[in-house]
This record gives C-alpha cells, structure tokens and sequence, in this order.
C-alpha cells in the first residue's frame, strides 16, 4: 500500500485488532481514554457537505472546590491546497480564505473558542524549493494584510480566538518572517510570534525565505485561556516549548508543514511529550496533500504533508489523529485545571532545579567552556 493512500494509525488499530485487545492497545498508545463528543447534526451534515473530516473529543479534570471548571474548546485545522500552484496568487489565497471560511463556520457550530489553522496556511508549501518568485508574493503584513483582516472578520463574527499563521512581509525593510498572528476574540489583533527554529535537514531547508523569529516566548492572555505558538520546527527543541510555558502559556499550539519521510515518527511523541514535561496542553496541526507542481526539478519529491493533528493533554493523554490524506476540523473540550492538577501531581515546575541548570548552561554556551568529564 502506498504510503499516502494508509489513512490512519487509529482506523488500522481499529479495523485489524479484537474489540478488548484495541481497549489496552489505544490505553498504551493513547493514555486515559478521551471521550467523544457529541457534537451537533447541523455541524456533521455540514461537515460531510463540505467533504472533510471533523473528530470531537472531550478531557476532563477532577472536580475541584475552590476553583469552578475552566472547559473551552479549540479548533485545530488541516487543509490542502485548493488551487493549482500556478494559478494566479490572488485566486489561491481568496480560494484558501473561502475554504477555511467554510470550516470555521463548522467549528463555530461545535461552540469552539479558540481556532488555529496550520503553518503558512494560505500558501502552497514552497520553502523547500529556494525559489524566490513567484512565492514570495504569498508574504502579507501582519497588521494589514488581506489574510489578518479575513481573520479578524471570522474573529468577531463568532466570538473566538484565531491562530492565523502566515508568510509575514514586515513593511520597513521587507524583511520574511514565519509568524502566527493571534486575533483575540473582540478582532483585535492581540499579537504575533514568530518562527524561533528554522530547519535545515537536507533538502528540507527553508533557510533561504526567513529570518530566525525574534519575538522570544511571548504567551498571549485571551478570554479563554493563555496560549502560545510554537512554529513547526520549534517542536524539536525542548527548551523552546519550555520557556512558552515558563512564560504562562496553558495551551502551546504547534502549526507545522512536515513530511513522513522526515518526521512521522517523531510526530506523536514530541508535541505530546511538551504537554506532559511542561504541564500544559499541545496542539499539533500538520497540513495534508503534496507539494505541488511547482517544485523544483533539481529537489526531490518530498512526498505527503501526513496531517495526523492532534491534541496531548498534561496527563500524557491524546486524541486520537485526524486523518493522515484529508482535510479535517479537530474540536477538543479541555479543563484547563488539569495543568494544575497534574503539576500537583508531578512537580516538574517544583522539582526542576532550573537555577542549576541556568548556572551551568550560562557556562556551557560559552567558547571556553569545559566539559565536566572524569577520566581515569
Ligand atoms: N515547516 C517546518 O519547519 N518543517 C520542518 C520539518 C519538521 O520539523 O518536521
């Protein structure tokens, strides 16, 4: 079977394991069960009409006495590309506001607050190619850009938070920068944060479009909670998911455009492995599809962006994927007072030592440093 045409890990579970063997399997894989939610007919029927794929579930907290539930809902969103990469720029951005417009619509349906779309989401993935034109074209100011106004409309229209990714073009000195701007519900535009890591890996090099972000950690406080934006590449370093939650951050979104060649395996361990080390939620959202014509003779073929987007919870529990070749809307209900309860629980933030660390790594980032090695 090729692997594009495999749709997903859980159907796989599902349709080849014996009903209770799959229970201890999914408990393994998945930590606690995440119940499913109900969510509404018109929202389904919408869905199925519009032909992509929508998944609700739910985490729960214990109940607490001094603290009412903190429940929200957040949308994570992955899509293809709708038009053909050499169709005019204008005619793919408007086809991509009008397809995303359609999904927002649904999630506003299942009563979601806050909404993330994936990385670069108005734009055919063109990084890895190093051609400049047309792609370039794609980049769009934070402030004034069509794609930020498009947002800002969705925000206020249905009264939730909208995580919009985007080639930024800053005015000043043009300068390219791989930026989330985050609208807050009212449609303001509450803040941006930019790419921190950019990869290198190969022939998966987007070195050439943009700047290394230098926005730091910024957590933005919303109505409904206090999130952060981590961009694709960040999700394999550690430290830059820590310091989001150093800074307050109780949900970390993670928009990304990978390939599974390069890093499907990783996929469900790293963002699901910051939510459980950072005592915190993670949403990771990867695009579906291919490419595109565009692509350069003189690159390989990276293959499919693998979708997969998901949601970990603090407890080391997950949803299930979305589907691995389609487009889909991914509504998780979370307690936020389970990031407290598990920090409670587990103590990393408690028992972290982060003074010493901080101490030696001021240390090891230096040219004269010496590593603390015995040797016989
Ligand atoms: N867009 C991006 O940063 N992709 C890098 C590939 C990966 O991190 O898996």
């Amino acid at each position: 079977m090729a692997a594009c045409e495999f749709e997903s890990l859980e159907k796989s579970l599902e349709s080849h394991l014996p009903e209770a063997e799959l229970a201890e399997v999914k408990r393994v894989l998945y930590g606690k069960e995440t119940e499913k939610l109900d969510l509404p007919v018109c929202a389904v029927e919408a869905a199925s009409e519009r032909d992509f794929e929508l998944k609700g579930y739910r985490f729960e907290a214990a109940p607490e006495q001094l603290r009412p539930p903190r429940r929200i809902r957040v949308g994570l969103i992955q899509h293809r590309i709708v038009l053909p990469t050499d169709a005019p720029i204008l005619d793919q951005v408007t086809a991509m506001h009008s397809r995303l417009g359609e999904v927002v619509e649904v999630a506003a349906m299942c009563g979601v607050n806050m909404v993330c779309f994936q990385e670069t989401w108005t734009m055919p993935f063109a990084f890895c190619t190093r051609e400049k034109e047309p792609w370039t074209e794609f980049a769009e100011s934070v402030e004034e850009g069509s794609t930020t106004r498009f947002c800002q409309e969705l925000a206020k229209k249905y009264n939730m938070v909208v995580v919009s990714p985007i080639l930024e073009r800053e005015g000043l000195h043009s300068t390219l920068w791989n930026t989330a701007v985050v609208i807050s519900n009212s449609g303001h535009v509450l803040g941006k944060s930019r790419k921190n890591h950019i990869p290198r890996v190969g022939d998966f090099n987007e070195s050439t479009y943009y700047m290394e972000g230098d926005t730091g950690h910024t957590v933005f406080q919303t109505q409904f909670g206090k999130i952060a934006v981590n961009i694709c590449y960040g999700r394999h370093h550690p430290l830059n998911w820590f310091m989001y939650s150093m800074n307050g951050a109780e949900i970390i979104f993670n928009p990304s455009a990978t390939v599974g060649a390069l890093s499907e395996p990783m996929w469900p361990i790293e963002a699901r492995n910051a939510a459980i080390a950072n005592h915190c939620f993670t949403c990771a959202i990867n695009r579906v599809g291919t490419v595109g014509p565009h692509q350069h003779a003189s690159h390989h073929d990276f293959g499919h962006f693998y979708g997969s987007s998901y949601v970990a919870a603090p407890d080391g529990s997950r949803t299930p994927g979305l589907s691995r070749t389609r487009d889909g809307l991914l509504v998780v209900e979370m307690d936020l007072n389970l990031n407290r309860q598990i920090s409670d629980k587990w103590s990393f933030k408690m028992t972290g030592r982060y003074a010493e660390y901080a101490e030696e790594l001021t240390k090891a980032v230096r040219h004269d440093f010496k590593p603390m090695i015995v040797k016989e």
